[in-house]
């Protein structure tokens, strides 16, 4: 069996290409990072080190990669043979993908009919089906048709923390012990294969994926704006602060009200939920750098994203989202320089107030709301986070 994945960092290698081979998968990575694609070719293989007491590293065989860009003709050819097709690229990625895999499932239809899933693993809602939009606005109605007989685009939720670090042999994907990989089973059209292992199957996956971008996404990008008002470079060092984990806890507890109101979910798990999820931020056997956790704070700020969804939703409910609202101002508050959203961020700020941005990158009208937002703010600015 072959899978062919887009994306050989960090959640690509010690998440989804890991449980991919112990399924019995041979993996080729696709990827534009020349010397990550050399090194895997070098060796045919990677390592992960299990992010635990132990440490424990392990080698991953029986891999290849190859260049999306220069070497186009291959990827397709591998499309074609592939029989499943994943992706874990950042979402903003997707679009890039997109040609390369158009070329390639149309090659594939013309010499066989062999169903196949393209499951993009992103954080985000429906990344597949993203991936899916962005790919029609390639092909022909007739071509569509085609793509939509014989492939899925299933919708998933991946849940690990999974950074890397550099190694005698190149990178070493660091991965924690914690892994949740859910697939919607009603979008998938190939049943020929086994289920992938470790990975939960589901008939609807709207609970997991809004479980784990309002409240696990939440918290953690909640933990790494105020980090960096405070000068902490990691996610476990901010949490030793007790005020920072006071209000990302609060935060996971307000957004939690959206989850438990619109899924019916029961209160005492999701306790349980935000207490576990809390104690993976705070694995002392992980140095989580705050600016990979913070990256990207445009996407982070949209208006269907982790930090806003949640506080809209509520505050139409007339809930309490006060911590959710310091989280937000933090975000707006996100000033470093090696982001390129960042600065475009800061920039518009600078430009146009923080009102202004607030309308811009979240979308948000509500009067009430905004006052909140920009209050927090004002309070933040100077670098110190506050009682909310
Ligand atoms: N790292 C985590 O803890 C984690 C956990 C859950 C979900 N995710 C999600 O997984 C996705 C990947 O995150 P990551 O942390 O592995 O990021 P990463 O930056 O480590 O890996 C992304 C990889 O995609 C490659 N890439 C970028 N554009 C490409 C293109 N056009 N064609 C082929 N490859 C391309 C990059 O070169 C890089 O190797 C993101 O959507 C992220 O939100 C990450
Ligand atoms: O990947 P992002 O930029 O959407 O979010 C950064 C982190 O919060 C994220 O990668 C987490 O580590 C991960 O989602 C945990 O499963």
């Amino acid at each position: 069996m072959k899978a062919l994945h887009f994306g050989a960092g960090n959640i690509g290698k010690g998440f989804i290409g890991n449980l991919l081979r112990k399924t019995g998968y041979e993996v080729c990575f696709v990827d534009v990072n020349q010397e990550m694609i050399d090194r895997i070719n070098r060796r045919n293989s990677y390592s992960v080190e299990l992010l635990d007491e132990n440490h424990t590293v392990e080698t991953i065989f029986s891999v290849s990669a190859l260049n999306s860009i220069i070497q186009e003709k291959r990827v397709i050819e591998a499309i074609v043979s592939a029989d499943i097709i994943t992706t874990s690229v950042g979402v903003a990625n997707l679009s890039k993908i997109s040609k390369v895999l158009a070329k390639g499932l149309l090659e594939r239809i013309a010499q066989n009919e062999k169903k196949i899933d393209v499951i993009a693993n992103e954080n985000a809602i429906n990344a597949s089906s993203t991936l899916k939009k962005e790919v029609e606005k390639i092909v022909s109605s007739k071509e569509l048709a085609q793509i939509n007989s014989l492939v899925g685009f299933p919708n998933s939720a991946i849940d690990r923390l999974a950074l890397s670090k550099k190694g005698t042999e190149g990178d070493i994907a660091l991965v924690e012990p914690f892994f949740e990989w859910v697939i919607n089973k009603s979008e998938m059209v190939n049943f020929d294969l086994p289920l992938i292992s470790g990975a939960t199957y589901v008939e609807d996956l709207r609970p997991y994926i809004e479980r784990k971008l309002y409240i696990v996404n939440m918290g953690h990008a909640t933990t790494a704006y105020l980090a960096f008002l405070l000068g902490e470079p990691t996610i476990q060092k901010a949490l030793r602060n007790q005020n920072v984990e006071r209000i990302v806890r609060s935060a996971m507890v307000e957004a939690s009200q959206y989850i438990i109101r619109t899924y019916r979910s029961d209160s005492e798990k999701m306790t349980e939920f935000i207490e576990k999820t809390l104690k993976r931020f705070k694995n002392s056997n992980i140095s989580d750098d705050i600016l990979r956790v913070g990256r990207s704070p445009i996407r982070k700020l949209s208006y269907e994203e982790r930090l806003v969804k949640p506080a809209r939703e509520l505050f139409k409910l007339g809930l309490p989202v006060e911590n959710l609202a310091a989280s937000i101002a933090a975000g707006y508050l996100f000033d470093s320089p090696e982001d390129e959203e960042s600065i475009t961020l800061q920039g518009y700020i600078r430009s146009n107030g923080i009102d202004k941005a607030i309308s811009h990158f979240s979308s948000i009208e509500n009067v009430k709301l905004k006052v909140m937002i920009k209050k927090y703010y004002d309070k933040m600015k100077n670098g110190h986070i506050v009682n909310c």
